[in-house]
């Protein structure tokens, strides 16, 4: 069964082109969908309408069915419920996400405290048990610092927690490593990779390598719409959009071998390696 079903989404801003052009998809309860395409090509669009995150003025039309709901035109006290419980987002910039005047554990506190009221336990043990989960070492110093005081991959692993906290049927996850070096780009998609098994994602991303290490199905955004979806690999070996042979070429993707296995868990989870 699907969880997420979009359907003929259009989003505008004033009078301009749309942002997001009448594009369709679905999600299966466990699936991942990676959506690619340039700067500006609706993909941010998409994400903040499922969440209904879009500024008031923003014209929404067409479809966003989650778990059987239609979410288009959901009043906003429906939609906060929603996204404390069933869906939640990772952003690009966790120094932005997160608030700078709160320490990583208080704010990590709110959520689990939500989620899971006083039955279970101390809010603090769910934090320190969250942080260890994302691959954070010393989760006591970590929950007891403010985020300037974290390194980035560090903050983006907090946030991952926080996204995950509730225990959300899907995620969204926007351009998750995009500001981050190489190595702890690599380290956050394994860490991503293995917590968002067995939940719904939709993954937003410019880089085509990115989303094939941790989705199997992709989008192809252009100009507000999707010029192509299916099987990632099938994509890569004969791309139908002259847009999506353009991206690949720049990738190098098609040099990579296929199979080229993922590191291992180990990988985020070595203290000598925590970034
Ligand atoms: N709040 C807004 N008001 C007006 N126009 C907007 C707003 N948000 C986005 N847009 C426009 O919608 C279009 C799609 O933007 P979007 O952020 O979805 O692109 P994107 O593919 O996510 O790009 P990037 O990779 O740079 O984040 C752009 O032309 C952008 O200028």
């Amino acid at each position: 069964m699907n969880i997420l079903e979009v359907t003929d989404l259009t989003v505008r801003f004033g009078r301009n082109r749309p942002a997001v052009d009448s594009i369709s998809f679905t999600l299966g309860a466990h699936d991942r969908l990676g959506i690619i395409g340039q700067s500006g090509s609706g993909k941010s669009v998409t994400s903040l309408a499922i969440m209904g995150l879009l500024p008031e003025h923003a014209q929404v039309s067409g479809s966003i069915r989650f778990d059987g709901r239609e979410l288009v035109g959901l009043p906003e006290r429906e939609y906060r419920k929603l996204r404390g419980d069933a869906v939640s987002m990772v952003f690009q910039e966790p120094m932005t996400a997160l608030d700078p005047t709160m320490r990583v554990g208080r704010q990590l506190g709110e959520v689990v405290a939500l989620h899971h009221g006083e039955r279970r336990g101390s809010i603090r043990d769910g934090v320190l048990d969250w942080l260890g989960r994302v691959g954070i070492t010393e989760p006591a110093r970590i929950a007891d610092s403010y985020p300037h005081e974290l390194s980035g991959g560090q903050r983006q692993r907090a946030l991952v927690a926080m996204a995950l906290a509730n225990e959300p049927a899907l995620v969204l996850c926007d351009e998750p490593t995009t500001a981050l070096d190489v190595l702890v780009q690599r380290q956050i998609l394994r860490l991503l990779d293995v917590q968002l098994r067995d939940r719904a994602t939709v993954f937003v991303s410019h880089d085509l390598a990115v989303v094939r290490e941790v989705c199997p199905r992709v989008a192809v955004m252009l100009e507000g719409r999707i010029v192509e979806q299916g099987d990632i690999e099938q994509i890569i070996a004969e791309p139908r959009h002259p847009y999506t042979a353009g991206l690949i070429a720049s990738a190098r993707i098609d040099r990579v071998p296929r199979d080229q296995p993922l590191p291992s868990v180990a990988d985020f989870y070595t203290p000598a390696e925590e970034a």
